[in-house]
């Protein structure tokens, strides 16, 4: 019997995918997003997504082990250029924002604003262009926990809004625009309306992820909010008791409903750490948020410890990945935001070619 020898490629493509525990090299090798030099012993990569710990890791595991491949010293030259996917290729995303990704929440009060604006800035802070939309018209608070709380967006040109930035991100909020008694008597079709008046009349300015902020709930205003948006994904945010699970199950399979692709689940308030002394505490149960991702075979993003910094810091409107210098309580954040924009690219569509790897010197 004939075997064909493996080329030197192919063992340098071996030997990635094998030191790739998020199964993402595949797809970046099929899209050209990897090429390998094997002349000069180079990995050149257009990295379509930021995720500085996986790049790291990668190198890490591999350079020791390719430089024996190819018996000298290998180079990485890695550029960036993130890619625009797609679940639902009939709605087209929209021209200056190449991802968005919506934080829902079936209950109020979990957390799903301080989520959505730590992964906004963990998306920012791992290198992307970001903008942030508060969506949230019972309760906009992305001003507060930005410390923009007051400010008004103007329009230069007459036609689009310039939106508010903070902590290196840029924000639109429902709440700068309408009074909140206004908000609260709203209808479906209104709110949805005035989502996508700020969505589409503000200059954001050419964003990689726009994270949008959802009302609480899984009623008339979120179903149209969410179809009326070009989404890219969702996340669903729950504390691990029983009656937020209920309420989460209830947010899936609204979005499912309207065909949205729900990216995965994020238990926040897992287990309470006191500031004091370090003492462990599930003051809202364990497991749930990991039960319901398995139920709906949807991945488990992460699990954000109940900590009074993570309050503190946005009431003073710097939030906790910009504020927290020990790294602990910004880490499972920065962690979300490259397991999520991996799992994107992983698992969806590239709405536009790839940038192909002649464009890299
Ligand atoms: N992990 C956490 N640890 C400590 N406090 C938290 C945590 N997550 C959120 N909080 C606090 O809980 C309160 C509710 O959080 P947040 O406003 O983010 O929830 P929400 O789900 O957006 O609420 P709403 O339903 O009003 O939109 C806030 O005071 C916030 O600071």
């Amino acid at each position: 019997m004939f075997f064909k020898k493996k080329s030197l490629s192919d063992k340098v493509t071996a030997c990635l995918q094998e030191n790739d525990p998020t199964k993402v090299v595949a797809k970046l090798m099929a899209n050209k997003a990897i090429l390998i030099d094997e002349n000069s012993a180079t990995i050149k990569i257009v990295m379509p997504f930021y995720a500085p710990v996986w790049l790291h890791n990668l190198q890490l595991d591999c350079t020791a082990k390719l430089e024996k491949l190819f018996g000298k010293p290998v180079s990485w030259k890695v550029n960036h250029q993130v890619a625009v996917l797609q679940n639902d290729t009939t709605k087209s995303a929209l021209p200056n924002i190449k991802n968005i990704i919506v934080v829902a929440s079936g209950k109020g009060g979990v957390g799903k604003s301080t989520v959505s604006v730590n992964l906004a800035l963990a998306l920012a802070e791992n290198g992307a262009q970001v903008g942030i939309l508060d969506a949230d018209i019972y309760g906009p608070s992305i001003p507060t926990m930005l410390g923009v709380k007051g400010a008004e967006p103007v329009s230069v040109d007459g036609k689009l809004m310039s939106p508010i930035e903070a902590h290196g991100i840029v924000c639109n909020s429902i709440g700068f625009l309408v009074a909140e008694e206004d908000a609260m008597i709203w209808r479906g079709p209104m709110a949805s309306k005035a989502l996508s008046q700020v969505l589409n009349e503000t200059d954001w300015q050419g964003l990689d992820y726009l994270v949008v902020d959802m009302p609480p709930g899984t009623g008339d205003i979120q179903l149209t909010m969410a179809q009326n948006v070009p989404v890219t994904a969702a996340v669903v945010v729950t504390t691990p008791q029983d009656v937020a699970l209920v309420d989460a199950k209830k947010g899936i399979s609204m979005f499912n409903k309207v065909d949205v692709n729900v990216a995965g689940i994020i238990e926040n308030m897992s287990l309470y750490s006191c500031s004091q002394c370090g003492y462990e505490e599930a003051i809202f149960g364990t497991g749930g948020g990991k039960k319901l991702a398995e139920q709906f075979n949807l991945p488990f993003l992460a699990s954000l410890p109940l900590h009074i910094k993570y309050r503190e810091d946005t009431d003073q409107g710097i939030p906790t990945v910009v504020k927290d210098d020990s790294e602990v309580l910004s880490a499972p954040f920065l962690s979300l935001a490259e397991t999520l924009t991996i799992n994107l690219y992983r698992d969806l569509t590239i709405a536009l070619p790839e940038i192909t790897i002649t464009n890299l010197g």
